[in-house]
């Protein structure tokens, strides 16, 4: 999908909302636990219940690759029910990965080429010949952790090093790497502070934005100072959606997280 197919999306829809789907066995409604496959059919039920309210969906692979061969197969199932039945929806593969070119190479046709995802996160910190191989693919996104939701992120991320902090030499150096109109960035929604020092390097790129939700990050915030011309904000939020419920409404009650969230992207958008 192009840049400019999700901001009419996103437009449509009134939301910049990305639903992540973090499926944990332990975590779901145990009736499910009877299908085939339980992971495939909490996320269709997800879907079918939500996809009206959001824009995106990103499967952390983690979620997936714990389980296995039976976790790669709800995985591929998802992308594919998604990719089949919800065309206009926004997919992204929550991998972050990169590695010396040719390794690359493997996870870019991987993820945006044999299972069709439109965009893949990607570890910045082995450098531009680690990134350019996913930045090749036409029409899809590589999206480089710069500034992460986590506590963590203040070990590297926020150091300064030649004048100039971490995640700032990322946003700066990325932006001349090839095909890097093909760039959106990963920003911790428990770092709204820093977006405004963000959008002086990169003011017209996508963020994919995690940290609503369970991790405490505030929608608002997020928006004051990280939205742009269009928009250019893509809000995750997993947990507090996906687990609303663990009983059979689990779909209905995801709706009805999902539909706070949308309505206060709307609120915004006006
Ligand atoms: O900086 C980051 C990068 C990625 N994530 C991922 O996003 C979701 C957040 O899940 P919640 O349940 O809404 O907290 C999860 O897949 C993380 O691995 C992030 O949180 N922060």
């Amino acid at each position: 999908m192009t840049t400019t197919e999700l901001i009419t999306q996103i437009k449509k829809k009134k939301s910049f909302l990305c639903i992540g789907l973090d499926v944990d066995l332990n975590k779901i409604p145990n009736h499910l636990l009877q299908e085939d496959d339980p992971i495939f059919a909490f996320n269709k039920a997800i879907i079918d219940a939500t996809h009206q309210l959001c824009v995106a969906y990103k499967p952390n692979t983690a979620f997936y690759e714990a389980y296995g061969i039976k976790g790669w197969q709800a995985l591929e199932k998802t992308i594919n029910y998604l990719n089949k039945n919800y065309p206009e929806i926004y997919t992204i593969a929550d991998a972050k990965r990169g590695d010396i070119g040719n390794t690359s190479t493997m996870y870019a046709k991987a993820f945006l080429e044999d299972l069709g995802f439109d965009s893949v996160t990607v570890a910045p910190y082995m450098g531009k010949d680690s990134v350019e191989p996913f930045l090749a693919f036409k029409d899809k996104h590589t999206i480089l952790l710069a500034l992460t939701s986590n506590q963590g992120a203040f070990d590297f991320q926020t150091k300064t090093i030649d004048g100039l902090e971490l995640y700032k030499q990322v946003l700066e150096t990325s932006k001349s790497w090839k095909n890097s109109e093909n760039l959106m960035y990963v920003v911790g929604a428990t770092k709204a502070e820093f977006l405004g020092d963000i959008r002086k390097i990169i003011p017209d790129s996508f963020l994919l934005v995690p940290g609503v939700g369970a991790q405490g990050g505030n929608l608002q915030d997020v928006c004051k100072y990280g939205m742009n011309d269009t928009v250019g904000l893509l809000i995750n939020s997993s947990r507090g959606i996906i687990y609303a419920s663990t009983e059979e409404d689990f779909a209905e009650a995801a709706a009805k997280k999902a539909k706070e969230l949308q309505l206060q992207m709307a609120l915004e958008l006006s």
